[in-house]
């Protein structure tokens, strides 16, 4: 064999009409010819030239389909950040050829994440989609190829069909569209920002509203408020306003601020975009409120808990401990103010210390409506206790229930015996889902239980 040592120039193969095709044909076969005169034994020889067959043949095949894709092929990309990804990979993953792909991942069904389900077999169940490469399936007599590749923080689908028209394309995009929504149909899905973007947290059940116990007429007055205001954007468009509202949520934590705003959203069928200021900057909270749908609930949970106070002489006053958000008052107001956002946003803030934000936070135009959440009643511990015993249409009957009238007894017995709006909707369930089972032993302890709360009410305050 030549060296270079001996002068020998190693020569430029002449170019083939394949190179056109297949850059780097003329160098790949010129090493293989060498190959077959040099003087190695046979078996090596061979083994080379498997190898570069196969290099060949695989570098030739992704070469081809590159050509045949950008010529012949229709391609739609699914951006990671967008709800189309969901709908593919919700599509996808009914799909039994899904799981024949080379290489496949797995996840926890998002969907089932936050249940506990009956049986324990179909807690926190499995559901399996391509990974990193490519696969082909029939969709309507017709060949598509999904495509994924994983970066760092995102995934990029694509899909591609064979042909001059994307029709095909669309017409399965749109089946995907239709699965989905029939599937989220009965659900409230919640977005949250994960690392600058809106991504879907969780799907939650739809809340029916009558489970949220509070004034019946303020409760109905603001869905009437709403159900004008999603109606009358044209009303709004024609006075050169801007199309959105706010309320302001506050009340005691566990009187229903949160439930109220699940309830709305699924009353409306509307998402919730849950925001949390404390790790967001300026920049971040513009553009996710650039980023949010035509009509939907923004909800901004314990807006007081960051810092964003109220502004004194240029100063914030900020309880101590209290993490400070890099969201500055202005910037907050800026995303409010809706300039730059799409309209039709429902904005509902919620916080325990109303009087703690800024007058500009929470002035008419920014906050429509403020809704005071109570602490309860005796009409509140009815309705709690009702909500609690009363059976439900497809429950069993078991051995401790009571009939109607006796409930209705019971329940007059226990509200009788709850004081006038001390304790939070929350803290009356939490004792009333320790005897669950029989609504006699609620009564029978309601009253120790109320002396003993009040006793760690005061021992808390004393604390702290
Ligand atoms: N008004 C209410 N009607 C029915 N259930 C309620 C009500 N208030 C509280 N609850 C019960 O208490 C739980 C906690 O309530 P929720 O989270 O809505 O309170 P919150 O006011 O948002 O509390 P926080 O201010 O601490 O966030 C709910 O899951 C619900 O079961």
């Amino acid at each position: 064999m030549h060296a270079h040592g001996d002068g020998y120039m190693p020569m430029r193969p002449p170019m083939s009409i394949m190179d056109v095709f297949f850059p780097g044909f003329s160098t790949v076969t010129a090493s293989a010819q060498q190959l077959l005169v040099g003087d190695e034994n046979t078996f090596v020889r061979l083994l080379c030239m498997g190898v570069i067959f196969a290099t060949f043949v695989q570098y030739a095949t992704a070469y081809a389909k590159k050509l045949i894709d950008r010529h012949f092929g229709r391609t739609i990309h699914i951006p990671f950040t967008d709800e189309s990804y969901d709908m593919v990979i919700h599509w996808i993953r009914q799909q039994l050829f899904s799981r024949k792909a080379h290489s496949v991942i797995a996840r926890i069904k998002t969907e089932e994440r936050t249940f506990v389900q009956d049986q324990p077999a179909r807690e926190k169940p499995l559901c399996y989609s391509p990974w990193q490469g490519s696969f082909n399936f029939s969709y309507n007599g017709h060949q598509l190829v999904f495509h994924t590749r994983a970066n760092e923080y995102s995934e990029d689908i694509t899909i591609t069909a064979i042909g001059t028209s994307s029709d095909i394309l669309f017409e399965w995009m749109e089946e995907c569209r239709a699965q989905y929504l029939a599937f989220v149909r009965e659900k409230v899905t919640i977005f949250q920002h994960q690392d600058g973007i809106w991504k879907i947290n969780s799907r939650r059940a739809a809340k029916d509203i009558s489970t949220v116990i509070m004034d019946e007429n303020l409760k109905y007055s603001i869905l009437k408020d709403i159900q004008e205001f999603l109606d009358d954007q044209k009303w709004y468009i024609n006075r050169g306003m801007l199309y959105k509202r706010g309320y302001l949520l506050h009340g005691d934590p566990g009187t229903g601020k949160s439930s109220f705003c699940w309830s709305i959203a699924s009353h409306f069928k509307l998402e919730i975009y849950s925001l949390n200021l404390s790790n967001l900057t300026d920049n971040t909270l513009s553009r996710l409120f650039t980023e949010l749908p035509s009509r939907c609930i923004v909800f901004l949970e314990d807006v007081d808990a960051v810092g964003l106070e109220r502004e004194i002489a240029g100063k914030a006053q900020s309880r101590q401990n209290t993490p400070r958000s890099e969201v500055s008052l202005s910037g907050l107001l800026n995303v409010l103010d809706g300039v730059s956002s799409p309209e039709g946003r429902i904005l509902m803030m919620s916080t325990n210390r109303p009087h703690a934000l800024d007058e500009a936070l929470i002035r008419p135009g920014r906050v429509d409506k403020k809704i005071l959440f109570k602490c309860a009643d005796s009409y509140m511990a009815a309705q709690l206790f009702r909500k609690i015993f009363q059976k439900q249409p497809n429950e069993d009957k078991k051995l401790g229930d009571v009939g109607e009238d006796e409930l209705e007894r019971l329940t007059k017995a226990f509200a009788s015996q709850i004081p006038e709006e001390e304790f939070s909707p929350a803290t009356i369930e939490n004792f009333l889902l320790q005897h669950k089972h029989s609504p006699v032993h609620a009564v029978d302890g309601v009253q120790e239980w109320v002396v003993n709360e009040r006793k760690a009410a005061k021992a808390w305050t004393v604390v702290s």
